[in-house]
């Protein structure tokens, strides 16, 4: 088995049908000869014979006699011609077994042949022709390179080998050795598996307990014995195959391998092995000259050639002899190195044994140390545990000790504070009651002199708060009243004479007040004078109060007297007035402009010219048209809002004096609407500003007024107000509703919010509030664009207390929505609902306008509310929108109106611009109805 281990990988191992050498080399002798024997009857049948030229013939390879041969039953029936010679008395081999060797066992025999003999560098070349002869050309023997190791690396080698596998596996290797020739499972050799197994495993156990050098020399002596054990084994069968072949063949042949009695074994030694001479061979068969034969009539297998055969095995034979002498040799010298290792096994076993005495010795020594140190360990702890005990016995007595001196310290302490404390309060009482008594008697001379100082500096100081009050009242009924001889110089000759009355008064009443300082100053300087100065003072400021009076008086009338004679001015203007607002140009500096031109320069402008477009005349000439517009007031691109609201100002007044005023803003898109009434210093909070104002100053002339405001927008023809919460009206669905009261000529929108508006902050919150909620949206002339018209609805109510008169004013101020051409603007959606929405809305502004342009004369506004007219009976279409609708009151006469043309200056506006001065100057041509005064009692 190990030799064919030695075969190069890449041919294919040489596979054994002789019975496979158990661990002992061979099978046992019992066993072959029964198989051999069998083999020997059965051969013919089963096995192809070897060809003639000595190559093995397999299977179906073999070559077909193309000649007609004799069958073997065919020789049965024949006499046995030449039978073979009858064995001598060396026993040679029988034809039979020889030929069953060869034909059952070929490769098995060369195979072991190698495995036994091919270490022997001698008979390398006879191992190679036998081997070729026995497993055919196709293998190739063991290389040469095996054969010649020194022998004690062959020993070594064998040695490695074979321990290398363990105990174990090399018994089941052995009793696996596997398939014999019939398939037949050879069992393992019983006693040689002890031989080996048992010395193996003491082997092993040694080296495992020795160190590995041990270990290594065990095992290498155990491989040394092995192998001397294994070819002495086979020494052994080979002197048994040599006894059979001695036996005759003919009681082999019937001997029943069951009764056969066992043969003795072989006393060969290799010293003493002579091979017998191989039987020799009759050469004078008559088969040799014979004709060839063949097994059966129809068979083309030939039948054996008994005389070729028997050269074989006799070469064989004496090839086996050659490597069984070799064998012989190495078993010797394996044999003298197994006696040297078991002697150095003995001498490690020695060794081992004194080494594991020594061991055992030291582990009780270890054993003792250990008690020995538990018990130190032990003892330590007690001490430790004493030691402890007793650092916590002297700990608790310091505490002890320590805490009675911390008492007793602090007891002491605090007797020591208790006595500090006594000391310092009998100190302190005593110093306590030195300083009070000192303190008193200080005081009380203080006190008598500050007593005297006091009493004469209070009567100074009451009279001095006195003398104050009457000045700053008589100063205050001075500005009061030069601030109404102001404002009254500017309205009319009468008011100036009568302010400079009362500015001369003012003056008189000044050199009073000099004198009655001079006078104070005096009486303050002379205690006694001051009582009479007084007096004197009193009467005179008594006559003051009087002439104070009488001014107010005179001036209340004067203010009746302007009152009438400014709506007389306003009548004769008529009531609805325009004025007209040129925008300054825009940031965009590359925009060309239109041709405006102001032809006025006073003060006053009122006139307005625009150039039109360029038009081709009926000459084919390029002329432009200008269009001059004449309003109550023009304002050029310069002018502030601020500027603006003083000309309106007498507006809000009339507000305040119980008219019904409509100021509203109309204009294109981006004209400047919005900047004019609803910016910071706008129309709108200027108005508010002023009627807070002027309410207090009327508050002096006994007027209190009570404002309420509501803010509401026109949006796609719907109410919106402006003051809700968000989504308020929404969600409730209400919609509002316009109505008008006729008797009082007064408009109310239903659920509208109407807040009181008490202090000019409010206002101004509201209006914030309310301009964020406006419907705005970019387009394409404005980015803030309005969308809605707005209308901020102020409702005044003043009463006078000194009169008892009272009037009710309503102040509506309307930032209408641009128009816009929808060509121009190119709006979509939404955009273009609300524009039409807003152009629809202009347009009804517009028929309104023309419709009471139309019915100047015998205006009711009562008629109007039913969309008549009893002068003209024309129909006035006010509720065409809600925006004229709303302002209904407004236009219909009842009170006094101002719209604002709003102009853009850009060249691209002109024709919006033409179009919405067109449209201005019809309304400004309007006569219509008297405004009237809603105002009762005197
Ligand atoms: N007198 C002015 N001085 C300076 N800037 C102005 C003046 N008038 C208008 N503007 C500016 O022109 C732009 C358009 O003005 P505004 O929004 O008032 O136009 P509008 O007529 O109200 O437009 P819409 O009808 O689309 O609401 C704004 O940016 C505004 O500040």
């Amino acid at each position: 088995m190990a030799d064919t281990e030695n075969f190069p990988s890449h041919l294919p191992q040489p596979t054994s049908h002789l019975p496979q050498p158990t661990r002992h080399g061979m099978p046992s002798p019992q066993k072959q000869l029964t198989e051999m024997s069998a083999s020997a009857t059965n051969s013919r049948t089963t096995m192809p014979p070897p060809t003639a030229n000595g190559h093995k013939r397999q299977g179906s390879n073999l070559p077909e006699s193309a000649t007609k041969r004799p069958t073997l039953s065919d020789r049965a029936g024949q006499p046995l011609k030449s039978a073979p010679a009858a064995p001598k008395s060396n026993a040679p081999v029988s034809a039979a077994v020889s030929s069953t060797l060869h034909t059952r066992y070929p490769s098995s025999i060369s195979s072991r042949s190698n495995s036994i003999f091919s270490r022997s560098t001698s008979s390398a070349s006879s191992t190679s022709s036998s081997f070729s002869a026995s497993v055919g050309s196709r293998l190739q023997p063991p290389t040469s390179m095996n054969y010649g190791r020194p022998k004690a690396a062959l020993a070594k080698d064998r040695g490695r080998a074979i321990d290398s596998r363990p105990a174990t596996s090399m018994g089941t290797r052995g009793g696996g050795i596997q398939d014999g020739p019939n398939n037949k499972r050879m069992a393992p050799s019983a006693p040689m598996n002890k031989l080996s197994s048992a010395p193996r495993r003491n082997d092993i156990a040694t080296a495992h307990k020795m160190n590995s050098r041990i270990a290594q020399t065990v095992a290498r002596t155990s491989g040394v014995l092995k192998e001397a054990q294994c070819i002495s084994s086979t020494a052994s069968i080979s002197a048994q195959m040599s006894a059979l072949t001695l036996s005759p063949p003919r009681e082999r042949r019937h001997a029943s391998p069951s009764k056969s009695p066992p043969l003795p074994p072989h006393p060969v030694t290799p010293s003493s092995f002579t091979p017998a001479p191989f039987p020799s061979y009759n050469s004078s068969s008559p088969r040799k000259n014979k004709a060839r034969q063949f097994l059966t009539k129809s068979s083309n297998l030939e039948t054996w050639d008994p005389e070729e055969q028997y050269g074989n095995m006799e070469r064989m034979y004496q090839d086996v002899c050659k490597h069984y002498k070799d064998a012989m040799e190495e078993s010797n010298e394996a044999k003298q190195a197994s006696s040297t290792y078991k002697d150095t096994i003995a001498s490690l076993e020695e060794d081992r044994k004194l080494t594991t005495e020594a061991m055992i010795e030291l582990r009780c020594e270890l054993q003792t140390t250990k008690y020995r140190l538990e018990a130190a360990e032990r003892s330590a702890q007690d001490i430790k545990r004493e030691f402890e005990q007793e650092i916590d016995d002297l700990k608790r007595d310091h505490r002890i000790e320590m805490e009675n001196v911390r008492q007793s310290q602090r007891k002491d302490i605090d007797q020591a504070k208790a006595d500090h404390r006594d000391e310092l309060r009998e100190l302190r009482n005593r110093y306590e009651d030195e300083l009070e008594s000192e303190r008193s008697q200080r005081l009380q001379a203080v006190s008598q002199v500050s007593g005297q100082v006091a009493l004469d500096k209070q009567r100074h100081q009451l009279d001095l708060e006195l003398k104050d009050q009457q000045i700053r009242s008589i100063n205050m009924e001075i500005e009061r009243l030069l601030a109404d001889v102001e404002r009254e110089k500017t309205l009319n000759a009468d008011l100036r004479q009568t302010l400079s009355a009362a500015g001369t008064n003012a003056s008189h009443m000044e050199a009073a007040r000099q004198a009655l300082q001079a006078k104070i100053d005096y009486l303050e300087s002379d205690n006694k004078s001051q009582s009479e100065a007084y007096a004197d003072m009193e009467r005179k400021m008594n006559q003051a109060i009087e002439r104070a009076t009488e001014c107010e008086e005179k001036l209340r009338k004067e203010e009746m007297l302007r009152r009438k004679l400014h709506n007389q001015v306003q009548e004769l203007k008529g009531n609805i007035r325009v004025f007209c607002r040129v925008r300054p140009s825009g940031s965009d500096a590359s925009e060309e402009m239109a041709q405006i031109s102001f032809p006025e320069t006073d003060d006053d402008p009122k006139d307005i010219e625009v150039r039109g477009q360029e038009e081709a005349n009926s000459l084919g000439k390029d002329t432009t048209k200008i269009h001059p517009f004449s309003f109550d007031r023009v304002f050029d691109p310069s002018c502030s809002n601020a500027e603006i609201f003083e000309e309106i100002s007498q507006l809000i007044q009339s507000a305040l004096d119980g008219y019904n005023v409509c100021i509203f803003a109309y204009g294109q898109t981006g004209a400047g609407k919005t900047y004019t009434m609803s910016s910071d210093d706008g129309m709108i909070p200027q108005a508010l500003r002023q009627i807070y104002s002027t309410s207090k100053e009327l508050a002096t002339r006994g007027w209190t007024y009570q404002m309420e405001g509501s803010f509401v927008e026109v949006y796609n023809e719907e109410l919106r107000d402006l003051l809700g919460k968000d989504g308020e009206s929404e969600k409730s669905g209400k919609k509002h509703e316009i109505r008008h009261d006729m008797v009082n000529l007064d408009t109310t929108i239903t659920d509208v919010n109407t807040l009181s508006l008490d202090s000019q902050e409010q206002v101004e919150g509201i209006l914030a509030q309310a301009m964020s909620r406006r419907s705005v949206a970019a387009t394409k002339a404005n980015e803030r664009s309005s969308r809605s018209h707005s209308v901020f609805i102020l409702r005044l109510k003043g009463q006078n207390s000194i009169t008892g008169k009272k009037c009710k004013g309503t102040l509506n101020l309307v930032d209408l929505a641009g128009s816009e051409r929808l060509s121009h603007s190119k709006a979509e959606g939404a955009r273009l609902k609300e524009t039409q929405a807003i152009n629809k809305s202009l347009s009804c502004l517009g028929d309104v306008i023309g419709a009471l342009g139309q019915q100047q004369s015998g205006f009711n506004p009562r008629d109007s509310v039913n969309g008549s007219s009893a002068g003209s009976g024309g129909h006035i279409p006010y509720r065409n929108s809600k925006l004229t609708h709303l302002l209904q009151l407004s236009l219909g006469g009842n009170s006094k109106t101002l719209m604002f043309v709003m102009v853009a200056p850009e060249k691209k506006c002109l024709s919006e611009t033409i179009t919405s001065l067109k449209f201005a100057d019809k309304v400004s041509r309007t006569r219509i109805g008297v405004a009237r005064k809603t105002t009762t009692g005197r």
